[in-house]
């Protein structure tokens, strides 16, 4: 739309993944030559160059995954866009929309506190009160319109669903396999050559004879840790927690990837998942 109005539109996003994901996605610390390892403080961005030129020439920022921004990032950037033609606005008077949910992963620091992280939360920058807050409040990801599981995936992501002990107990009927894993790859297999068995598949029932095939039952998977997966959909999630998470917004990051409940499946030491929610920046 903002295309068809003649405005000049850049997409960027915190990781590489997530601004891959988008159209003409480059990733915030390409686009303003943020520096990193020093919390992306300062930017390398020079005036000169033909890329700061054509950012000059852009409209209409869109930043995606907002929750993954540090503070002194989007300041940086602040500073970056008003230097760009000597304005005393903010972002140079570019309009900057920010997309993003505070029930995901905040930006990561390196042995950072609970304090630490909340501090350096875009929703402490001096820039915060200057944007306009617009609410989606449809879950237009899983497939089924399926209430109960939609609602429990709000009460993880805001932490009421957190027993005395920060755990949530999964809905009935969700998958959490037991020892499928374990007994295929690991567990008393561990370090041995394993057999994997050959299934027979009979298909084709149409044909006038009885097909039969022999397979192995594999197919080839991708492992992503959860900080990766934060922007994407999956057809089919298998959750492998053989540890609890250790950070804000993760438990509702890895259960809410998948389009359908019936198509996550999870295997933890426990049916009852850790869950770390800061409710102070929801
Ligand atoms: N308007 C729509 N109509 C139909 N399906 C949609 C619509 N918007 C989103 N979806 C579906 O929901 C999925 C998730 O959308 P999207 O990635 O835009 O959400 P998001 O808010 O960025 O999610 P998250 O931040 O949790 O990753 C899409 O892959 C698509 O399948």
């Amino acid at each position: 739309m903002l295309s068809s109005m003649n405005k000049n539109v850049q997409c960027t996003a915190w990781t590489g993944i997530v601004s891959t994901l988008l159209s003409n996605g480059r990733t915030s610390t390409s686009l303003f030559k943020l520096k990193i390892g020093n919390d992306s403080k300062t930017s390398n961005h020079s005036k000169g160059s033909n890329e700061t030129k054509k950012l000059k020439e852009v409209d209409v920022i869109i930043w995606d995954e907002c929750s993954m921004i540090s503070k002194t990032a989007l300041e940086t950037a602040d500073f970056v866009l008003r230097d760009l033609p000597d304005s005393p606005f903010s972002f140079g008077g570019k309009r900057i929309v920010l997309g993003g949910d505070f029930r995901q992963i905040l930006p990561v620091i390196r042995r950072g506190t609970k304090t630490d992280l909340i501090n350096n939360c875009i929703k402490n920058s001096y820039l915060w009160n200057q944007f306009q807050k617009f609410s989606l409040l449809d879950n237009m990801r899983i497939i089924n319109a399926d209430a109960n599981w939609i609602k429990f995936l709000l009460d993880v992501g805001d932490g009421v669903a957190n027993d005395y002990e920060d755990r949530v107990t999964l809905l009935e009927g969700l998958p959490v396999l037991e020892d499928l894993v374990d007994d295929v790859f690991g567990g008393s297999n561990k370090g041995k050559d394993t057999f994997v068995p050959r299934i027979t598949c009979y298909e084709d029932k149409n044909l006038p004879f009885h097909l039969k095939r022999t397979q192995f039952p594999v197919k080839l998977a991708f492992a992503i840790s959860i900080n990766k997966a934060q922007g994407q959909s999956f057809g089919r999630v298998g959750l492998y927690l053989p540890e609890d998470v250790f950070a804000h917004g993760q438990t509702y990051v890895a259960l809410s990837r998948a389009r359908s409940k019936n198509e996550l499946f999870i295997k933890s030491t426990s049916e009852r998942l850790f869950n770390v929610v800061y409710k102070e920046i929801l």
